[in-house]
Formats: structure tokens, C-alpha cells, sequence
């Protein structure tokens, strides 16, 4: 090798790692860098709202309702400054307009709130498909079949309450609230989608339930990090390590499973039959996958679904629970209702229909204390003019504020009125309208327009039957004359992981577990 050779060599790979070590880390950082300013810049002719003197982003942090009462004190949209970047908060009136605009998406929004693109994160990809593929499910297969599911409601309910709360104990017992409605309600769901055995399986329950605490935990500390470091703290986040090792756990349980439906599927499929009729979320979706020649992450799917479905009936459930206890004049008109409704013959296809104090009482508990201020949570797909000239840019974060307690829309709106919605549908042509399932601007609690909550009806279901079991068989009592304290995160509101209620095993009047479907 000449000298000249040599040099050339040397030249090459210093170049080469100059490049390597300083050139390519350093653009990368500053492409982050850039992204991750440009994603959180306010967007102009927003005012920014905050409140106590504190940072937007602290406002919002430490005091997100204050926060957005300042800000709609203007009656005119604004924006706070949250952990993923600036979101334009509208008024309730633009809430009809909002939900049916055509180029809005929860499920871009949610993407960049669930960090879809980090290891761990998976199940909260799947659900926010851009193609709807989950929700398009429940629209049309669970929906569709609520009929033949209503008598697997009703049984695992009657065995997942005798499990956990007694049969025949005499003595009032504490339970951790949360604890054992997120367990009743993912059961219960769980023998929906995935059928008797694998719902009582105690592995599935527990590494489910395990997985979502995780990964809410990671999700909240990442969403409070500079989004350039996100994968590193994912990456050394306790929180983060152990979602992903629950994941891990979950594919080994439900993968065999996974691999035996499909199976019957395909057999069934290409023997030309149509698949039985019963509730199977994994068949239903390679079904789905199959029409639509896609490729789907089952595992992954199921987790994103059970979350979806868990996490509010967990909420409502718990402050039905606790709304009861507060106000026990409403207990045993509720309790005359049930045993009217089912006492006769059972459970029944329509029983649901005729309980309409309970849908009333629960329409209620969710008006009063919604899980968030906001809702329809949308991401901007193209710049949008609304009908009175407002525009929204092109890739903006908007959320609409909920009018629960906007006196204009309803009478004494901080009482609890159990009765509240029988009344407005004994109005005129209201009886539809103001069920539970009802969604309109004045009810945001499922949401509203095209991404409306699609899990609601067999959300009433589920809630009229568990609550029929809970209020039958059980009286319920706050511990130490102790109201459990709801927690505050932005303008999320959840049970403290640690608030109780009291339970005493009570003799039912009727058989509930009874059905003629
Ligand atoms: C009390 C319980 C529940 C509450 C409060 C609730 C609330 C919501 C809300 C507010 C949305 C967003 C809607 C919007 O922005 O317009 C939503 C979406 C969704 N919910 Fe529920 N939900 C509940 C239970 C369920 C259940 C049991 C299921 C499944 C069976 C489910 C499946 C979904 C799905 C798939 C979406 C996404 C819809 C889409 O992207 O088009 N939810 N839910």
C-alpha cells in the first residue's frame, strides 16, 4: 500500500467516523429537537389559558379544571399547553358541529396521547387504528349480538359476585373499591370476548389488570417528558419495564388461543359455513381481518379492547356503588324496580328497556361526575373553517367542553336528581333521547357524532344487570362515614386506588340470576 494510499484510507475513515459519531447523532437530536418544539409551539390566535399564576403547563398540570374554567370564561375557544402539546378547547356549542365534521380523528388524537410508537404501547396502537378496525367490531359483531349475550352476562355476574363478595357472611365486610369492580367488570367482559374458561382464568385477569396499571403509570410520566427523551425514559422507566414484560406474559397465555380460533375459523370459512352465533372477539376479528385482507395483532387487539371497555364501566360502576350509599332514599325505589322488572319470569331480552329509573339513576351518577371535563377529542386531519368562521389548523388537537352543569341546560344542575331523566322522557317525544345510551351535546360522557363511544349499549346492559345483583343481594355503606375520594389527573377523575365501601350480604327478594332470553 503506497503512502498516498495510506492517507486516503485514514482521511476516509476519519470521515466515515466523524459521521458516524458526531454528524448522524447530532442531526437526529436536533430533527427531535425541532419536532418536538414544532408539536408543542401554541397555535396563533388561540389565547392560552392558566390560572394561579402558574406556567400554561403547570396550570394545566396542577390545576386542569381551574384551568379550563378561566379559560371559558370568554365564551370563545382557547388553548391549554399540555404534556403532548398545545390542545384547542372549543365550547359545548360547538359540539354538535365538531362530531359531525368529517375530517376530525379520535384515534389520531389518542395516538399521539398513548405513544403508539413506543415498545409496550401496542394494545393502545391497535385500538387507534387509522382504519377503525376495533371499533368497526363492536359496531357490528358485539352490537349486533347483544342478544345472545345478555344470558353469559348474566351468569358470570351470579358466579363472579358469590366469588368475590360471600354467599352467606352475616358481618358487613370492607372492600377495596376499585379492586374488585375492575375484577367483577373484567370478568365479566372478558366472558364476552373470550368465552367461559379463559374469563375465570385467574393468569389473564391478573396480567391484564397488571398490564393497564403500567402502562397508565408509564403513559402519565411520559407524556410529562420532552418528547426527544420519550424512548430513552420508556426505555429506563420501572413502570415502562414492567408493562412490557406483562405484555410478554400475555402473548405466551393467549397466543395458543389465539391459533385455535382462528383455525376453527378458517375451517368453518372455507367449508363455506357460517361461523355460530356467539360471542368470540378473536373470531369476530379475523373474520374481519379475513374480508378485509389485513394483518392483525390479535393479542395486542384483545388487551386494546378489554382496556377500552374496562376502564369507564370500572369508573361508573364504582360511583353507582358510591352514589347509592350517599343517597339511600333512591335504594329502595331502585329495588322496587328491579324486582318488578325481573321478579316475574327473570332476566329478559327487554328488562333492560323497562328498568327506567336505574338507566336514570346511572345516567345521572355519569352526568354529575363524568371521567372527564372533555370530550370528543379529535385531531385535525385538514385546516377546518366551523360555521362561524373559527379555523382550526391543520394537525391541531381539539376537545370540546362538556355542559353538565351549565344551569341553562339543566335545572339545579350541582343536585343529584335520580328522576331527572324519567321526567324528560315522559316529555313529548323525548323517551329515546334521554336514555343512557342518548348521546347529544348536553351528554357527553360517551362522546359524540361518527367516533361516539360504540361499547355504550352493551355498556347499559351490563350496568343494569351488575347493579340489579350489587343492590339485590347486597346493601352497601361508606366506611367511617367516608365519601372515597376521587382522584384528579389533567381532566381525568378516577377512584383512588385505596378508597373503600362497606357490604353486607342481604336476602334477595327475587332470584336474579334467573333468565328467560
Ligand atoms: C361506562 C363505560 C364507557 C364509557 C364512559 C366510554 C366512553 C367513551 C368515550 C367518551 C369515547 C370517545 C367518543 C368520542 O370522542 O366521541 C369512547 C370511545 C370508544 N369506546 Fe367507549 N366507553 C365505555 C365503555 C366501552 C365499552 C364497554 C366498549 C367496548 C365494548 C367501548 C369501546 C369503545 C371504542 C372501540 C371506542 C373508540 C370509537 C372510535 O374510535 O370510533 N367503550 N368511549
Amino acid at each position: 500500500m503506497t503512502s498516498s494510499m495510506v492517507t486516503t484510507l485514514w482521511r476516509e475513515n476519519t470521515t466515515a467516523l466523524i459521521v458516524g459519531v458526531v454528524v448522524v447523532p447530532l442531526a437526529a437530536v436536533l430533527y427531535s429537537l425541532v419536532s418536538s418544539y414544532a408539536s408543542t409551539r401554541p397555535y396563533r390566535h388561540f389565547p392560552v389559558a392558566s390560572t394561579d399564576g402558574l406556567s400554561p403547563k403547570d396550570s394545566w398540570y396542577q390545576a386542569g379544571s381551574k384551568t379550563i374554567a378561566a379559560g371559558l370564561e370568554n365564551n370563545a375557544p382557547f388553548q391549554v399547553i399540555t404534556g403532548t402539546g398545545p390542545r384547542i378547547v372549543l365550547p359545548n356549542r360547538y359540539a354538535d358541529e365538531v362530531g359531525r365534521l368529517p375530517n376530525l380523528s379520535l384515534s389520531q388524537a389518542f395516538q399521539k396521547d398513548y405513544m403508539i410508537n413506543l415498545p409496550g404501547f401496542e394494545p393502545f396502537a391497535t385500538l387507534n387504528r387509522d382504519d377503525h378496525f376495533l371499533p368497526e367490531i363492536v359496531r357490528t359483531k358485539l352490537n349486533q349480538s347483544l342478544g345472545i349475550i345478555s344470558p353469559d352476562l348474566v351468569e358470570e355476574t351470579a358466579l363472579a359476585v358469590e366469588e368475590r363478595l360471600g354467599d352467606d357472611t352475616e358481618e358487613t365486610h370492607t372492600i377495596v373499591l376499585r379492586t374488585e369492580i375492575n375484577y367483577l367488570v373484567n370478568r365479566i367482559i372478558s366472558r364476552v370476548f373470550l368465552g367461559p374458561t379463559l374469563c375465570r382464568n385467574e393468569s389473564w385477569l391478573e396480567l391484564t389488570e397488571r398490564y393497564s396499571t403500567n402502562a397508565v403509570v408509564a403513559n402519565k410520566i411520559l407524556r410529562k417528558s420532552p418528547h426527544w427523551a420519550r424512548r430513552f425514559v420508556n426505555w429506563m422507566l420501572p413502570s415502562g419495564r414492567k408493562a412490557r414484560q406483562d405484555l410478554r406474559d400475555i402473548y405466551a397465555l393467549l397466543m395458543p388461543e389465539v391459533e385455535k380460533r382462528k383455525q376453527r375459523m378458517r375451517e368453518e370459512l372455507e367449508a363455506g359455513r357460517k361461523p355460530p352465533k356467539q360471542a368470540d372477539f378473536i373470531g369476530w376479528m379475523y373474520e374481519t381481518a379475513r374480508e378485509r385482507r389485513e394483518d392483525v395483532d390479535y393479542v395486542a387487539s384483545q388487551i386494546g379492547m378489554n382496556m377500552a371497555a374496562m376502564h369507564g364501566t370500572t369508573e361508573a360502576l364504582c360511583q353507582a356503588l358510591v352514589d347509592v350509599c350517599v343517597r339511600p332514599e333512591v335504594l329502595s325505589a331502585l329495588r322496587k324496580e328491579i324486582i318488578e322488572v325481573i321478579g316475574p319470569k327473570g332476566w329478559s331480552s327487554n328488562a333492560r328497556l323497562k328498568m327506567r329509573l336505574l338507566d336514570s339513576f346511572l345516567k345521572e351518577s355519569m352526568r354529575i361526575h363524568p371521567h372527564n371535563e372533555l370530550a370528543i377529542n379529535r385531531k385535525v386531519l385538514e385546516e377546518t373553517r366551523l360555521s362561524d368562521g373559527t379555523v382550526l389548523p391543520k394537525d391541531a388537537i381539539v376537545v370540546v367542553a362538556a355542559a353538565h352543569f351549565d344551569p341553562t341546560v339543566y335545572d339545579n344542575p350541582n343536585t343529584f336528581d335520580a328522576y331527572r331523566f324519567v321526567r324528560e322522557g315522559n316529555k313529548g317525544n323525548s323517551q329515546f333521547t334521554s336514555q343512557l345510551v342518548a348521546t347529544n351535546p348536553n351528554f357527553l360522557a360517551f362522546g359524540l357524532g361518527k367516533q361516539q363511544c360504540p361499547g355504550r349499549f352493551f355498556v347499559a346492559e351490563m350496568l343494569k344487570i351488575t347493579m340489579s345483583y350489587l343492590l339485590l343481594k347486597f346493601d352497601w355503606s361508606l366506611v367511617d362515614g367516608q365519601i372515597p375520594e376521587r382522584i384528579k389527573y389533567e381532566t381525568n377523575i378516577v377512584f383512588d386506588g385505596a378508597a373503600k365501601l362497606g357490604v353486607h350480604r342481604r336476602k334477595e327478594e327475587v332470584d336474579v340470576g334467573r333468565s328467560e332470553f
